[in-house]
């Protein structure tokens, strides 16, 4: 198809592809796709960025996620084989979760350069900036070097400290209902990359309010079945990326890169040959209210509890088919702890909604307001689930 150019004045340029017309404004410092109704039509076909919807987008945000990853595993086996982790000193753990927002943040610049970029992640500068974080700010530059370097990523030119915490404050994103955000949690289960344990990387794009696309690297995740099935897996290989845009579906692959898949979540209709997943840290989610719904509702097998939302991956994949969530009063849920995982288990074929069974809405800025909790299942099981866990509310409520 030809290319033509028309400019529409100082700021915009339309461009032809076929028969559509795009346009693009320009202003020094951003390039911003926008619709002239009046002038030219938009049409998602022609996009220069890609004939598929966030097809780019999801590229790059596996790329980030994956190097994030990489990172992660670094800082996870030196923690390991140190007796840091059994004392107070939680300056290593801080570490990872810095360099992971920096990488995550650089590759997206980098590798999205047109997009008016907004970022809405977990962690800030502030404690870096003080003279108290000025150790801890050259070891996360020295880390994001060095991982840059080790994966052959030799368009970065050595950061400095400085570009470490713009890096990091590219992060400070509030949301909201208009435009794009991403949205990232640059390790999610911390408890549990401490203890050795699951973590993930969760990195989502929302658009008008909506999650269009997730990726969550879980670095410790078996590319086998975990949970009822365990005990069958033929192969002990961990670190998994699962990752789905809006209307394709989801996939998983190695953290390597090999072995793509198409995964559907569990198609199970009976409680009783279901298993449940729910958050390892019984502060972050009632164990006791778990038991109760999972009581009601049939299911057999013990809770597996795992942290992180490789729950939602795991999930995803039919490991288990069901996850609940039901935080302690007053805490307030957000969106990266979310975003990724629900799309990821949507996409698969199941659903996510809060207690009362709305869905999940991430466009009110970084919090969430759920009713209650958090449940996620396939189709089969929610309307029997919904019932289960407001009997058990009901229950709860009236015992108080
Ligand atoms: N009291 C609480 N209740 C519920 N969730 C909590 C919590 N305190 C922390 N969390 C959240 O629980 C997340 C981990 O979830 P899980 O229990 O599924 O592993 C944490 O993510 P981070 O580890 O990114 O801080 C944190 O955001
Ligand atoms: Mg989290
Ligand atoms: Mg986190
Ligand atoms: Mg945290």
């Amino acid at each position: 198809m030809g290319t033509q150019t028309r400019w529409l004045g100082a700021r915009a340029t339309a461009i032809r592809v076929g028969s559509d017309w795009n346009c693009y404004e320009s202003t020094t410092t951003t390039r911003t796709r926008r619709s002239f109704s009046l002038c030219c039509r938009w049409s998602p076909l022609t996009t220069l960025a890609s004939s598929m919807p966030y097809e780019k987008e999801l590229a790059a945000a596996k790329k980030a996620a994956t190097l994030a990853a990489r990172l992660c595993q670094k800082v996870q086996k030196a923690l390991l084989q140190s007796d840091v982790h059994s004392k107070s000193d939680k300056s290593p753990v801080t570490v990872a979760d810095y360099g992971s927002q920096v990488l995550v943040s650089l590759i997206l610049e980098r590798e999205l350069p047109s997009e008016l970029f907004s970022l809405v992640a977990e962690e800030d500068s502030g404690d870096l900036r003080k003279e108290s974080g000025q150790d801890t700010l050259k070891c996360i530059t020295e880390l994001v070097n060095n991982t840059l370097a080790n994966e052959g990523s030799h368009s970065f030119s050595t950061l400095t400290t400085d570009d470490v915490l713009k890096a990091i404050d590219n992060g400070k994103s509030e949301g909201g209902p208009v435009g794009r955000h991403w949205v990232l949690d640059p390790i999610d289960g911390t408890k549990g990359f401490v203890r050795g344990d699951q973590y993930a990387i969760a990195l989502a794009l929302l658009h008008e309010g909506k999650v269009v696309l997730g990726v969550l690297a879980c670095p410790n995740l078996p590319l086998a079945t975990i949970g009822r099935n365990q005990q069958n897996s033929s192969s002990n290989e961990v670190g998994c990326v699962f990752f789905a845009k809006v209307g394709d579906g989801t996939y998983m692959q190695a953290l390597d890169g090999s072995t793509q898949t198409r995964v559907n979540v569990s198609a199970v209709d009976n409680p009783e040959e279901a298993s449940f997943f729910e958050s390892y840290e019984a502060a972050h989610s009632s164990h006791d209210l778990s038991s109760t719904i999972a009581e009601k509702l049939g299911v057999k097998a013990p809770p597996v509890r795992i942290d992180s939302q490789a729950k939602y991956g795991a999930l995803s994949r039919g490991d288990g088919a069901i996850y609940l969530r039901f935080p302690h009063k007053g805490y307030r849920e957000k969106i990266w702890d979310h975003a990724a995982g629900c799309i990821v288990v949507s996409e698969a074929g199941g659903i996510v909604s809060d207690a009362a069974g709305n869905p999940l809405d991430f466009s009110k800025g970084k919090f969430l307001d759920v009713d209650t909790g958090i449940i996620v299942t396939n189709q089969n099981l929610m309307p029997s689930l919904l019932r289960a866990v407001k009997e058990s509310l009901n229950e709860k409520a009236s015992s108080l």
